[in-house]
């Protein structure tokens, strides 16, 4: 763990394995911190944040900016670290770098843009300022699918505005937090102001919640866990913000560039092996071209290629046996419940595939929005389609859901298009393309997707808390 800007190996600590997915090696083992190791990280954050805070803001991003180089010169190392721990194609892991460095670099600029507000008064002689201020100590939690860049996410606004930060690094990716840890050190950035520890989140992570050193807390991960640190961060009445699940309907229309779709279908269902928040988990298809579109979709998920994440395949491995297992129960329940399959896939054991956990393209057919498949989050290399027969019919199952993070649309119809926005009740619409945010964006889940938002202008705001002052000279 890295904590007040020294290593510390963890000594009386249990080890945790971190496991290769595409072999099932050990490649690391980290220690399982304890409630303790959180009091101390919190405590170097506490202690570092007002000179950090003191700092003018452009210094901050500076540290920022030189933690950014660092990754860039180490680019490649940090891109293989998160193929060994995560499973992703070597390639995906590059761009996922990429997103490190642009998270980095665009809150970096946000530096000159802290501003407040003078409103007018009521009253003679009397201005009302409002003032943005840090929250202080802010704690991270990510999710295990983008490491680096869910880490980079929450890291880079929230020391631009003045925050220091205790990252948990989560226990099942924890080598890529680790990394930017040594490479913030490398850059300079003083003690306590980043601190990452390791363990799991049921002990470290609620600890850190439930501190009264904490602010903040900005975690990303399923929707479960968002409950458990909500419930736990009420005691305290914390400021949250949670990135969570999501099962973002795919509708194409009878208008739609179909082939445009189903490369866009294909992008968003199984990149990253399916494990994105925002992938493509239930398509609705307009019954004049969902013939179409699922030969051709089904061709394409049949090509994909699937190995060895250095290789660069177009799939690497799911993360690690617990969500094989979750997803073969969602395939087979949904059979069960009447599912047709298309396209068989499912889990491979044999010859290059005896060590690792793969799971091959699976596209399945249903006629009822009830199915398993339809309602839960697959968060793998498996979707099904359902025949719609209107936009009208489309929208109403696609917003038949708990959550509300992304959902995405095909049509050349402008007049659909337009009135989308207010139909769908998501609070991130892809139109005519594949997913994939950008760093001006504000990435939002509504519903039961989370509460908060990261990115952009509105995201960097959720880092400073406002403050309001009657200043009169009567
Ligand atoms: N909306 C979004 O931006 C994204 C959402 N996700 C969601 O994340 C999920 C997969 O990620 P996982 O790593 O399995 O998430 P997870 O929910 O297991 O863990 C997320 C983080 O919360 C911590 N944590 C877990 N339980 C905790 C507790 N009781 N108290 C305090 N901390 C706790 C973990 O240690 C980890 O750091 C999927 O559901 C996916 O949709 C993933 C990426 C982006
Ligand atoms: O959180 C996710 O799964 C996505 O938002 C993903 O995370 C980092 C990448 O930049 C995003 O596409």
């Amino acid at each position: 763990m890295y904590v007040g800007g020294r290593w510390i190996d963890g000594a009386g600590r249990n080890a945790l394995a971190v496991e290769n997915p595409a072999d099932e090696s050990l490649i690391a083992t980290i220690p399982e911190g304890v409630a303790e190791d959180a009091d101390v990280a919190l405590d170097a954050a506490k202690a570092a944040q007002p000179a950090w805070a003191a700092l003018p803001a452009v210094q901050r991003a500076d540290f920022v900016v030189k933690l950014a180089d660092r990754v860039a010169m180490r680019a490649e190392e940090l891109a293989q670290i998160i193929t060994m721990e995560q499973g992703k194609p070597i390639g995906q892991a590059r761009g996922e770098v990429g997103a490190v460095l642009g998270f980095l670099r665009y809150h970096a600029g946000n530096a000159r843009r802290i501003e407040g507000d003078i409103v007018s008064s009521d009253n003679i002689n009397e201005e009302i300022q409002i003032r943005r201020h840090p929250f202080g100590v802010v704690v991270a939690l990510t999710a295990w699918n983008y490491p680096a860049a869910l880490a980079a996410r929450k890291l880079a606004p929230a020391l631009v505005a003045g925050n220091t930060v205790v990252l948990l690094s989560h226990e099942v990716t924890p080598l890529s937090g680790l990394f930017l840890a040594l490479l913030a050190d490398e850059a300079g950035l003083p003690a306590g102001v980043f601190n990452v520890v390791t363990g799991r989140g049921p002990v470290v992570g609620r600890a850190l919640v439930q501190s009264r050193v904490t602010s903040l807390v900005t975690m990303t991960g399923s929707t479960r866990a968002g409950k458990e640190i909500f419930a736990t961060a009420a005691e305290t009445l914390k400021v949250l913000r949670l990135e969570l699940g999501g099962k973002a309907p795919f509708i194409v229309m009878d208008d739609a560039d179909i082939d445009a779709a189903v490369e866009a279908a294909v992008a968003a269902r199984y990149t990253n092996c399916g494990q994105i928040c925002t992938c493509n988990e239930r398509m609705y298809l307009h019954r004049a071209i969902a013939e179409e579109f699922l030969e051709k979709f089904v061709l394409r998920s049949a090509r994909l290629t699937i190995g060895d994440p250095m290789t660069d395949p177009d799939l690497g491995p799911k993360v690690n046996s617990a969500e094989i297992a979750k997803i073969k129960e969602i395939v087979d329940q949904a059979v069960k419940a009447g599912a047709e399959i298309l396209l068989p896939g499912g889990p491979l054991k044999d010859g290059a595939f005896a060590k690792g956990h793969w799971y091959s393209p699976t596209v399945l057919s249903v006629a009822d929005n009830a199915s398993p498949v339809m309602q839960t989050e697959v968060f793998g290399p498996v979707v099904a389609a359902m025949e719609v027969e209107s936009f009208e019919q489309a929208v109403a199952l696609a917003n038949d859901t708990d959550y509300g993070l992304s959902a995405y649309v095909f049509t050349r119809d402008y007049r659909r298009l337009m009135r989308t926005p207010a139909a769908l009740k998501f609070g991130e619409i892809y139109f005519n393309r594949a997913n994939g945010e950008q760093f001006q964006g504000f990435h939002t889940g509504w519903g039961q997707s989370g509460l908060g938002g990261e990115d952009g202008k509105y995201g960097f705001d959720g880092y400073l808390r406002k403050q309001t002052l009657y200043l009169n000279w009567g």
